[in-house]
């Protein structure tokens, strides 16, 4: 990264700590001035030796002046290392707010264990470049200024031979400090994919346990471990060059010095005294220089720290629509059942990807149940991926309540929709907390209703310690269906306009499937709901039912009329949707027609009344069919 954009942005981080910034440095200024004036009172005292004056008052200021200054020097030290403390949680504290804003497709494209190092590990480097390293280059610059003021004074000709040495050594230093600054950005780097796979592994535990997965894991992990190791050691190899150089600069210098020195004394033009202090004032500037060269390369580590963050920090975030958010979600407000509508929607997940809608077109009237059923793949739950606004359409418009979503605040169209994905939709922390994660204001009596509602009361009482029942990482404790309902309950405890819900393709055993089966029924009582459904108990109950086959769709009507008037649905019906009766077809995709007849039925439909839905033929013959595929005839909830 260029050097003028790393000191932006470092001076960014270090504006609101700027008067702490310069207490801590005038402290350590002060502190160092003091070890300043002591090789001038050790030059006294050498000279009053041999004489007849009392030493005594000389020996007291010169130890008050080395107690006085550790003492300041500390204090210093301290109050820059708080505040470095706090440059750190205000850095964190930026990140974390814009990584929650992220849009999807930049969570997607980065790993979370990556954007988690920037969070945790990055930030930390901050630390040293933004305080403690500034303070060292300025008070290091000054007391150098000031010692070399001072050996200038004892004897210019043997400033000039130190000098010497220490310009040809310092010019050395100049090629190695880069150095250090890339191989710490790609140590930093390797902690990002060890922080990857970590949380690739055990975000899939038990997968990788029953794959017997777990040495091929470890050896990625080892691998990402191997790496920021090396680049670790790499930076750490010019850091040692870089500071014992330093050291080198100094020996050299003092050997030249002794010798000329030597020379200077024996020839009677400077006294044994002067050499004595310019010898310590020799060693006085290893302090500052080192100092110098430490920031230098603290500065290297930070700038590729800074690079790192600016990288996350530049990720696409959401935009909020409509009004600006105030940071603080909205809060549902309860309401009528929202209504939804696609008009020729395309949509693709990335430029380079190929389409995945291609004008889905739909209206679901506020209430009821709408079910999109399809092969696996045609864009079902990608419809809720465009309402959510987890993703922006690339053509035509999405509708709630018939305003476009892109001019819906965001926060408020959240608000509205209550969300269950199919995945692990439960969180780690207690059954209360879930329940309520979504509505931490919901009352007691509210919680109560809702888990009468999912059927979850009778779980809440078999558990030990009831809705404090620590559910697992993801909800593991629980069982699937258990996790399916309580993450309904949590959506539903929002009191949403709108439900969206991706059922599990997972097989529930007879209770979970009735308690969801009426559980949907009844949010569908007071809301809209809208399910991809793949069990046919869930389909039977629908008011209509989106069929879609290759990001189109092709079918609007109810299950009777689809049944006999797709051809596809006929076929997801008896061979694909999941139902409980052992005469039904189980999942799969055998006898799923591919993507070739896309097109082939109608686009666009009107779910209700005059639409092209009215023209799927067969309506009611169909209850024949449904219960041959294990089921009673078509439910109304
Ligand atoms: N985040 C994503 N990035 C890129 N492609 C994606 C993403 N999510 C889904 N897809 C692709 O988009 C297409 C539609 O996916 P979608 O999840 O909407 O299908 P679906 O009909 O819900 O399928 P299923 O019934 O199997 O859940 C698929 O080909 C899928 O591979």
């Amino acid at each position: 990264m260029p050097f003028r954009r790393t000191w932006r942005i470092l001076y960014c981080h270090i504006r609101p700590h700027r008067a702490a910034i310069a207490l801590g440095g005038l402290l350590t200024l002060i502190g160092t001035l003091t070890g300043l004036v002591q090789p001038m009172a050790a030059k006294e005292l050498v000279g009053r030796l041999g004489g007849e004056g009392s030493i005594t008052g000389l020996l007291v200021g010169l130890t008050v002046l080395v107690v006085a200054g550790t003492a300041i020097s500390s204090v210093g030290a301290y109050v820059l290392e708080r505040t470095a403390e706090s440059v750190v949680l205000v850095a964190r504290r930026q990140l974390v707010g814009r990584l929650l804003r992220l849009r999807m497709p930049a969570v997607e494209r980065v790993p979370p264990g990556d954007l988690m190092s920037r969070v945790t590990s990055d930030t930390t480097l901050l630390r040293a470049v933004t305080t403690r390293s500034m303070v060292s280059a300025a008070t290091g610059a000054l007391t150098l200024v000031g010692a070399i003021v001072m050996m200038a004074l004892l004897d210019p000709v043997l400033l000039g031979v130190t000098l010497g040495v220490i310009v040809l050594i310092g010019s050395a230093l100049g090629l190695v400090l880069p150095r250090i600054s890339k191989a710490t950005q790609q140590a930093q780097a390797s902690v990002g994919a060890i922080s990857a796979a970590l949380e690739r592994t055990f975000g899939a535990f038990r997968t990788v346990k029953a794959s017997g997965a777990e040495a091929r894991e470890g050896a990625v992990i080892e691998a990402a471990s191997r790496e920021a190791w090396r680049h670790g050691v790499r930076a750490a190899k010019w850091q040692s060059v870089a500071m014992s150089s330093i050291g080198l600069a100094v020996q050299v210098s003092f050997l030249a010095v002794l010798g000329v020195g030597g020379a200077r004394v024996a020839s009677g033009t400077v006294d044994i005294a002067t050499l004595v202090a310019f010898l310590l004032y020799l060693f006085y500037l290893i302090d500052p220089i080192s100092h110098l060269v430490e920031a230098a390369s603290a500065y290297q580590v930070g700038s590729a720290a800074i690079a790192r963050m600016a990288e996350a920090e530049q990720l696409e975030v959401e935009s909020t629509g409509g009004e600006p958010a105030d940071g603080e979600a909205a809060t549902p407000v309860a309401g009528p059942p929202a209504s939804v509508a696609f008009e020729n929607v395309s949509f693709r997940y990335g430029p380079e990807l190929a389409p995945v809608h291609h004008g889905v077109s739909f209206t679901v009237p506020g209430g009821g149940l709408t079910a999109f059923v399809g092969p696996s793949g045609a864009g079902k739950t990608t419809v809720f991926g465009l309402i959510e606004r987890f993703y922006e359409v690339t053509g035509g418009r999405v509708l709630v309540d018939g305003e476009d979503v892109r001019n819906w605040p965001l926060d408020r169209l959240r608000a509205t929709i209550g969300f269950v994905e199919q995945d692990a939709p439960v969180l780690a922390g207690t059954l209360r907390e879930n329940l309520v994660f979504a509505a931490p204001d919901a009352t007691d009596a509210q919680i109560a209703e809702v888990l009468a509602r999912t059927k979850l009361d009778g779980l809440v009482a078999r558990l030990p310690e009831g809705l404090q029942t620590p559910v697992g990482h993801r909800g593991s404790k629980l069982s699937g269906g258990e996790r399916q309902r309580v993450a309904i309950a949590r959506a539903l405890l929002r009191r949403p306009r709108l439900l969206l819900l991706d059922e599990a393709t997972s097989q529930l055993d007879a209770v979970n499937e009735l308690a969801l089966r009426e559980t949907v029924a009844r949010a569908a009582e007071s809301t809209t709901v809208l399910v991809v459904a793949h069990r046919l108990s869930t389909v039977t109950l629908a008011d209509r039912i989106v069929v879609m086959e290759a990001g189109r769709v092709r079918a609007v009507g109810t299950h009777a009329e689809l049944v006999s008037g797709d051809p596809l649905y006929g076929e997801l019906a008896a061979t694909q949707f999941l139902a409980s009766a052992p005469e039904s077809g189980a999942a799969g995709d055998a006898g799923v027609p591919g993507p070739g007849r896309a097109g082939s039925g109608p686009e666009g439909d009107e779910p209700d009344g005059g639409g092209p839905g009215a023209s799927v033929p067969g309506a009611r013959a169909a209850g024949g069919e449904v219960a041959a595929a294990g089921r009673g005839g078509p439910a109304a909830g």
